[in-house]
C-alpha cells in the first residue's frame, strides 16, 4: 500500500466521524503532538553532540521470512560507532525482527529465514562459518522482560567471561564482574550480596543485572528489544541514564514503542513501517520535521 493510500484511508476514516468528533479527534493530535514535540525541544538541549560517523554495523537488502511471510521488506541501514540508533514503528512493523538479524537471534526462530548481508566491521555476519556464541558476545541482547539465570549475581555476570575464557584468574574474573556492574550502575545497591540470586533483585536491579552481563564479555554492540517495557518509571529512568553513559564506550541499537524514550535517549531514529524502513534522521528532525508523511502521521498520533 502506498503512503498516500494510507493518508487517504485515514483521512475517510475521520471523515466518517460526526463533526463533534473530528473535531476532539483534531484537538487531541494537535495537543498530543504539541505537548510531545515542547517536551522533546527542552530534552534535545541534554542530547549529546554527534558522534564521529565510523559506521559499526550496515545492513543491505536485508529481508526477513517467517514460512512465507515477508516481515522485513529490505532494509539497508548504517548504524555508527558510539550512536544510540532507536527503532520506532507500529506494532508488527518488524522493529524486533529486524534488530533480531543484528546478532542473528532470528536462527534460534523455526521457520525464520535471513536474507541480504549483514556486517559487523568488515565481517560478514551471516558468514556459515562464523561462530555465533562469539558474535553475540559482540553484539549483545537485552531483552524486554529480564532474564537473570538462575544463579547469584556474582555468577550471572561472570558466566559469559568463564565462557569465553577471558578472565586470567580469579581475581582478574573478580574485577570484570566488578566493573561491569559498576558500568551497569549497580555495583553499590549489590557489592554485599553477590552470593544471593540475582533472581531476588528489583525489576530495574535485573534488568541493570542483565545489562552487567551483557558487558561482561566486551561487547562492542548492544541491542536493546524495549528494555523499559517491564519497569516502572524510577527504573525505567535509570536504565536511560544508562544507556545515554554506555554509548560514549558501546554502539546501541534500541526498540522501543516510546516516543519521549526515543527523544531522550537515541541519536537517531528509524520509523518503520509493514516491514520497511521509512525514514532514519537525526532524532530531533525526526521528531519536529520528518522528512516523510507516514513518520509524521505516526508521530503525531494519526496510528500506531
Ligand atoms: N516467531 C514468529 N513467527 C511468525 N511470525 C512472526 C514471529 N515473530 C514476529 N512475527 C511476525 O513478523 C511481523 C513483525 O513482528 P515484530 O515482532 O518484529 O514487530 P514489532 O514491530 O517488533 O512489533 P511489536 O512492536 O508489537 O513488538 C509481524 O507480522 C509478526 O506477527
Amino acid at each position: 500500500m502506498k503512503t498516500t493510500d494510507i493518508l487517504n484511508a485515514l483521512e475517510k476514516d475521520r471523515a466518517t466521524m460526526p463533526q463533534s468528533t473530528q473535531d476532539l479527534h483534531t484537538q487531541a493530535i494537535e495537543q498530543s503532538s504539541t505537548s510531545f514535540i515542547s517536551q522533546f525541544d527542552v530534552q534535545t538541549e541534554q542530547q549529546p553532540s554527534e558522534k564521529k560517523r565510523d559506521v559499526k554495523m550496515s545492513t543491505s537488502n536485508v529481508h526477513v521470512y517467517y514460512g512465507e511471510a515477508e516481515a522485513i521488506k529490505g532494509i539497508d541501514l548504517n548504524i555508527y560507532e558510539n550512536e544510540v540508533i532507536a527503532f520506532i514503528g507500529p506494532s508488527g512493523c518488524g522493529k524486533s525482527t529486524f534488530l533480531r538479524t543484528l546478532n542473528r537471534m532470528n536462527d534460534t526462530i523455526d521457520g525464520c529465514r535471513v536474507t541480504g548481508q549483514v556486517m559487523l566491521d568488515h565481517q560478514d555476519i551471516y558468514d556459515p562459518n562464523l561462530d555465533v556464541v562469539l558474535l553475540r558476545a559482540q553484539v549483545g541482547m537485552v531483552f524486554q522482560k529480564p532474564n537473570p539465570f538462575p544463579k547469584s549475581i556474582f555468577d550471572n555476570v561472570a558466566y559469559g567471561p568463564k565462557l569465553h575464557g577471558l578472565a586470567r584468574d580469579k581475581y582478574d574474573l573478580e574485577e570484570i564482574v566488578e566493573n561491569s556492574l559498576r558500568k551497569a550502575g549497580l555495583w553499590d545497591e549489590v557489592k554485599d550480596r553477590l552470593n544471593q540470586p540475582g533472581t531476588g533483585l528489583s525489576g530495574g536491579q535485573q534488568q541493570r543485572l542483565c545489562i552487567a552481563r551483557t558487558i561482561a564479555v566486551s561487547p562492542e554492540v548492544i541491542l536493546m528489544d524495549e528494555p523499559c517495557s517491564a519497569l516502572d518509571p524510577i527504573a525505567t529512568a535509570k536504565i536511560e541514564e544508562l544507556i545515554t553513559e554506555l554509548s560514549q564506550q558501546y554502539t546501541i541499537a534500541i526498540v522501543t514503542h516510546s516516543m519521549q524514550q526515543a527523544a531522550r535517549v537515541s541519536h537517531r531514529t528509524a520509523y518503520f513501517h509493514l516491514g520497511d524502513l521509512i525514514e532514519v534522521n537525526a532524532t530531533e528532525k525526526v521528531f519536529t520535521q520528518p522528512d516523510h508523511q507516514l513518520t509524521e502521521a505516526y508521530i503525531t498520533g494519526r496510528f500506531g
